[in-house]
């Protein structure tokens, strides 16, 4: 498999290169240049696998000309033998809905699922390769706790996470700020995600700082993170129907940078019986406007108890307009162009339909996501976060959905104290985590700021 990029301006590259370069030289974003196409007897036979076999078989086509089977299989295993539940991804029943758990890993949210598997990736491809790596990430708060958790002590390997200063919650800061490592290194920035994912894309997009520093990628820009995710689709699916090819579901997505449910685009893409996506986003709606009325214009970030998904500019939105254009390279640079200068674009209207042909979009209000956790915890005693009720509230009234759950309750413990008047205590190996000491600093959201600490660091 090669990988190119949504801009049209990288040779094509093999799983490592894609792997080690995050985003593409163009600016762009790099995408497989093909999909594998899954069958009705492979889908079955998928379905009776463990989710580690499973992911072995989904990843494979992906990687298989690059990394050899025996040397994949470690680093799939490895990825989830911290997860505390045997399922890795469970699928439990709350009433009438269908919840895929997803937050079972080591920070307690979905990121851990790609995350630990790149961490192991990156530390295989530098033994493989040699040299160094300096990762930089940008967080809404789930990402850099994932990211840090995934790659902390490993040689060879310094992190980078900008975090948005008071706007994540004080378990999301406390799970990055407490470790300690030499290689950890977390920034506060002044300012929101979307600051810190443009600062992020202008350090990679800096070449000449890019190779001298050999800056990596553990957001959703980087190509292995998205196909970790493409994994547990398959999984909800077989969970749910029992690997019956003629079974459709649909998935409820909270979204935010787009990276989980186009993770969920590509499986179906693959073959996946999945019916409807639904995408769910709490108010700041750029995505969902954009599948109700064709335009995708920046909007203002707005603090949410969905801190998450406060998020205006969605990145893996570009490679959904990739396939959208038809792979018109051009018309996507153009498009990013009128994004930038113009602060958004529109597509026509048979390009609209097309979109929602697969595509369903809720924006949920901050009421109705406190509803919701409200609402199921009393009929069921199960307890949402607000992530995860932002999903439940857009599928509500549908039947054959599968909801995502995106991170544990504990993580937002003020959002489910105000919902349910209860507290939801941290797992036990997380019991002092609110008294650790903690190493962060606070720096201007400029990306001068952030390339000063980088060089000072790294001198
Ligand atoms: C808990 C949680 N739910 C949902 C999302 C949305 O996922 P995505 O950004 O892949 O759309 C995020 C992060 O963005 C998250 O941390
Ligand atoms: N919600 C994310 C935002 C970053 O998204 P990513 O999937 O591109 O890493 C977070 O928790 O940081």
């Amino acid at each position: 498999m090669r990988y190119i990029s949504t801009r049209g301006g990288v040779a094509p590259l093999s799983f490592s290169e894609a792997v080690m370069m995050g985003l593409a030289t163009d600016g762009g974003l790099l995408v497989p240049e093909r999909l594998p196409q899954v069958d009705g007897a492979t889908l079955r036979r998928w379905a009776k696998l463990s989710y580690q076999e499973l992911a072995l078989e989904v990843m494979r086509p992906f990687v298989e000309e690059d990394i050899p089977e025996a040397d994949l299989r470690p680093l799939v295993i490895n990825a989830y033998a911290k997860f505390e539940h045997d399922e890795i991804t469970p699928l439990v029943k709350v009433g009438d809905v269908q919840i895929l758990e997803l937050f079972h890993g080591p920070t307690l949210a979905f990121k851990d699922v790609a995350l630990q598997f790149l961490g192991n990736l990156f530390e295989y491809l530098l033994e493989k390769q040699g040299g160094r790596l300096n990762i930089i990430g940008a967080t809404s708060g789930d990402t850099g706790s994932a990211a840090i958790h995934g790659v902390r002590g490993k040689s060879g390997i310094d992190i980078f996470i900008l975090h948005p200063h008071q706007r994540v919650s004080p378990v999301q800061e406390r799970q990055m700020t407490t470790v300690l490592d030499d290689n950890v290194h977390n920034i506060a920035i002044e300012g929101n995600f979307d600051d810190g994912q443009a600062i992020v894309k202008a350090l990679f997009n800096d070449l000449a700082f890019k190779e001298k520093y050999h800056l990596g990628a553990v957001n959703s820009i980087n190509w292995a993170r998205i196909l970790a995710q493409i994994v547990y689709y398959f999984r909800g699916w077989a969970r749910a129907t029992g690997g019956n090819p003629e079974q459709k579901v649909s998935f409820s997505v909270p979204t935010g940078n787009f990276g989980d449910i186009y993770a969920g685009y590509l499986a179906r893409q693959m073959g996946l019986p999945v019916d409807r996506l639904i995408l769910a986003t709490n108010r700041n709606d750029i995505l969902s406007r954009f599948v109700l009325h064709g335009s995708y214009s920046k909007g203002v970030v707005e603090p949410t108890i969905s801190p998450s998904m406060d998020i205006q500019i969605s990145s893996n939105f570009e490679r959904y307009l990739f396939d959208l254009l038809e792979r018109d390279g051009d018309g996507v640079k153009g498009c990013m162009a009128e994004l930038a200068e113009q602060g958004g674009f529109s597509v026509s209207a048979e390009k609209l339909a097309q979109v929602r042909t697969i595509f369903d979009a809720v924006a949920v209000s901050e009421a109705q996501t406190l509803e919701t956790i409200t609402r199921v915890h009393r009929e069921s005693g199960y307890v949402l976060d607000p992530h995860t009720a932002v999903g439940v509230a857009a599928a509500a009234g549908r039947q054959g959905v599968i909801c995502l759950a995106t991170a544990h309750p504990a993580k937002f413990a003020d959002a489910v104290r105000q919902a349910t008047g209860e507290a939801v205590a941290l797992p036990p190996s997380m019991q002092d985590l609110m008294t650790l000491p903690t190493r962060c600093e606070v720096l201007p959201a400029t990306a001068a700021a952030i390339k000063a600490k980088v060089e000072q660091t790294l001198a």
